[in-house]
């Protein structure tokens, strides 16, 4: 692997999505955390010596979080199943290439502060409407100069690091997303005096994002209070190098563990955490509502479906990293579905909830956008193209309408390499039937 492929994915030809012939009976090994591989990146980063991912997720996100700390002077190594991270002294006078993803372009530039000259951030053409004014809004108050260049509050953008940062006490609004927060307490630790990060707005998003970041600093030894409702003090002090195995994504989970709901049969899942700070930690309480029956064997999670799904009235703001795939799952329902807490989807990869709107009505199906989600009404649905907006949930979500709908085409599947290179092989697998669908991701 080099860490150099991280390039921007090319649009593919339409991908003939598989129509489930009958219920399936598959174990699907799926990858590591994306959230977790570029936090545990990032603490390794800033750690006091070398520290070592075990079950890292390789994909597009993560190879471009390793590739910006590689060029902030940090040095990621590949060693097989591992990736074995030596950090140095942080180093600017560089370009930091951010992709598509909300984690390296939320979570590097209180990192970049830390280093001794300027570092510039910029991304792909759509990411360039992905929001980062509170980022930058909260590192001027910290005396960062940060010089824009696009539009306001957007990449691209240079944040002038001086070597150190004193640190105190920020605002944020956080309501667009918690990325805001997480990327000023993954850094603060390195701040001389530590940080105290208050959220200002009326909702916040992702709240066990969040937890997951303050989890991961507390296991590196770091100190965090966050006993006051949306304040989290950061104190100062050494972050620890580590050795650490990645929980799988139980995000990227979804799609294959929903697919038992539409075919019937079942679908297992190994390695599945007992506790978990990750959003999808609450799919098992989610597929049951819709129609499942799940069962953790050890750490196997088991989802049964019957082929009919339930419509839900759902609110899932800390979670609207599942919401394109309950709305696919939705949309084969038998009753209607309310998708709420969720209008901070419009900053994601797309607007997610348009997009999500224009692809099931364009294959026949019935979805209004609300203020903040989605009302989706089955309907019959007939064959077409589903269009996915270089957004990787979008691809997954057109996989799974498939199953039902003959003739339904995934516009560029493989922008699904953002967080699940080989999700064809994977579904293709799971839908052959009782294979050992394996994701390539070595073991420990
Ligand atoms: O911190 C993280 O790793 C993430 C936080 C969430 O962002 P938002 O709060 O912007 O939804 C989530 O949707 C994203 O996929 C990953
Ligand atoms: C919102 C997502 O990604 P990002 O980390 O780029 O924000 C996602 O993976 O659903």
């Amino acid at each position: 692997m080099t860490l150099l492929d991280a390039a921007t994915p090319s649009a593919a030809a339409l991908w003939p999505a598989p129509q489930a012939l009958g219920p399936l009976d598959a174990l699907v090994d799926v990858p590591g955390s994306k959230s977790l591989t570029n936090r545990y990146l990032v603490l390794a980063a800033l750690a006091d010596g070398p520290g070592r991912l075990r079950g890292a997720l390789r994909s597009r996100d993560t190879r471009l979080m390793a590739q910006a700390l590689g060029s902030l002077g940090v040095a990621v190594d590949d060693e097989g199943a591992d990736w074995v991270v030596t950090p140095g002294s942080l180093t600017g006078a560089t370009t930091i290439h951010c992709g598509l993803a909300g984690t390296v372009m939320r979570f590097l530039p209180a990192v970049a502060a830390l280093a001794d000259g300027p570092v510039r951030f910029d991304g792909d053409a759509t990411a360039l409407v992905r929001p980062m004014g509170p980022v930058l809004a909260a590192l001027r108050q910290l005396g960062v100069r940060v010089d824009e260049h696009g539009e306001p509050g957007h990449l691209p953008f240079t944040v002038h690091g001086r070597g150190g940062l004193l640190g105190g006490q920020v605002d944020v609004d956080a309501s667009g997303s918690s990325q805001f927060v997480s990327g000023l307490l993954l850094a603060a630790a390195r701040f001389t005096q530590g940080l105290t990060v208050r959220h200002t707005g009326r909702t916040l998003p992702s709240l066990p994002h969040i937890e997951m970041t303050v989890a991961v600093l507390r296991a590196a030894g770091v100190e965090v209070d966050d006993s006051r409702p949306a304040i989290w003090h950061v104190s100062p002090g050494p972050v620890a190098a580590r050795d650490v195995r990645v929980e799988p994504d139980l995000s990227n989970a979804a799609p294959f563990l929903c697919a038992a709901l539409v075919a019937g049969g079942t679908v297992r899942v190994p390695g599945w955490p007992s506790s978990t700070t990750q959003p999808g930690g609450l799919l098992p309480g989610i597929l049951e509502r819709m129609g499942g029956t799940t069962s953790l064997d050890g750490d196997v999670l088991s989802v049964s479906g019957t082929g009919v799904v339930r419509g839900v009235d759902l609110d899932l703001h800390a979670a609207g990293e599942l919401a394109p795939t309950i709305a696919a799952l939705a949309v084969l329902a038998g009753s209607p579905t309310r998708l709420r807490g969720i209008a901070h989807l419009r900053g994601h990869e797309t607007d997610r909830l348009a997009a999500l709107a224009n692809e099931i009505t364009r294959v026949g199906g019935q979805a209004e956008q609300t203020a903040d989600g989605l009302v989706i009404t089955p309907r019959p649905l007939a064959a077409g193209t589903w269009r996915t907006y270089e957004d990787h949930r979008m691809a997954t979500a057109g996989a799974l309408v498939g199953l039902r709908v003959p003739g339904l085409e995934v516009e560029d599947v493989a922008t699904t390499g953002k967080t699940l290179p080989d999700f064809v092989g994977m579904w293709t697998s799971m839908l052959a039937g009782g294979a050992d669908t394996t994701s390539g991701t070595a073991p420990a």
